[in-house]
């Protein structure tokens, strides 16, 4: 069943340089319990802007009805996204996709959650539903630099925080592939969202870990029938195997997909 509604913005602001904190009502945000699925938003009705937007959950008031996103002003969707004010209305699609397993990770076992820029945002609502279960979260964030830094204090008030960029301009300088050697973090699961250079890293250093990643991939519906998010299968010589995030993603075990 498609789950839609025109959902009322609540609260729109700049956290960061083009980051903007989006927080909007409806009573879908109900359905919203899983960590890492995704919404689809039609920015507005224009022509030009006929293909729905993904962006992910980061948080969820299921008392309140409240759900916020965090974007990256991009390109012109997310841009006239950017000029909405509260009180106007986007029309939603979701939750849609499939999250990050919670049950992954046992109480008393430790998650390393792993973000890259626009993919950190899922990781928010990801760490706070793994603490109430009782898992000690580490969470290793990393920026261009130190104008992009958003989150910083909401991750710290769940459990230890490290800031990487780029250019050092802020915490640890460097990939946060870098930070994780450096610091010698051990882990029992591996939670990661980010761009594909950061993920396909993380892939082959950790392979032997129990390791989910979560998958930005251009979309065009988001609910499995236009094929414009497939990725091929890992192993699959025929090349004949594929998946589609928008689906069977955004989050995949290690291994299953090519990078
Ligand atoms: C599952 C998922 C979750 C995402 N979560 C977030 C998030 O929480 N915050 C955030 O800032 N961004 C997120 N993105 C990326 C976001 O969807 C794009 O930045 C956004 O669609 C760009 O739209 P635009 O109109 O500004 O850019 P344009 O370049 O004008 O977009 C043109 C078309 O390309 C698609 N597109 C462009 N870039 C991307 C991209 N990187 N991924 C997917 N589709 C793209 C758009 O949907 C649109 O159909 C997510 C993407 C996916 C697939
Ligand atoms: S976006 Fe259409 S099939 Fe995935």
């Amino acid at each position: 069943m498609i789950k839609k509604d025109l959902f009322i913005i609540m609260k729109q602001e700049t956290i960061a340089e083009n980051i903007m904190e989006l927080t909007c009502t409806s009573p879908l945000t109900k359905q919203m319990t899983e960590p890492g699925q995704f919404l689809h938003l039609r920015v507005d009705t224009s022509e030009d802007l006929l293909l729905r937007r993904p962006i992910s959950i980061c948080d969820v008031d299921v008392e309140n009805e409240t759900v916020t996103m965090l974007y990256r002003i991009d390109g012109k969707g997310t841009k006239r996204l950017s000029l909405k004010q509260p009180g106007d209305t986007i029309n939603i699609l979701g939750p849609l996709g499939n999250g990050f397993p919670l049950e992954a990770t046992e109480r008393g076992e430790t998650a390393l959650l792993v973000g890259g820029g626009i993919g950190v945002p899922p990781l928010y609502y990801l760490s706070k539903q793994l603490t109430e279960r009782g898992v000690k979260v580490i969470h290793v964030l990393g920026f261009q630099n130190q104008v992009n830094v958003f989150y910083e204090n909401e991750f710290s008030a769940l459990g230890e925080t490290f800031i990487v960029t780029a250019d050092g301009s802020y915490g640890e300088k460097g990939f946060v592939t870098d930070v994780i050697k450096q610091k010698d973090i051990s882990f029992d699961t591996m939670y990661t969202c980010g761009p594909t250079p950061m993920l396909s890293a993380l892939q082959t250093a950790y392979r032997e870990k129990r390791l989910y990643l979560s998958l930005e991939e251009r979309m065009g519906c988001g609910v499995g029938a236009c094929f414009a998010c497939v990725c091929h299968v890992e192993g699959d010589t025929t090349q004949t195997l594929y998946r589609k995030v928008c689906t069977d993603g955004p989050v995949f075990p290690v291994g299953e997909v090519v990078l």
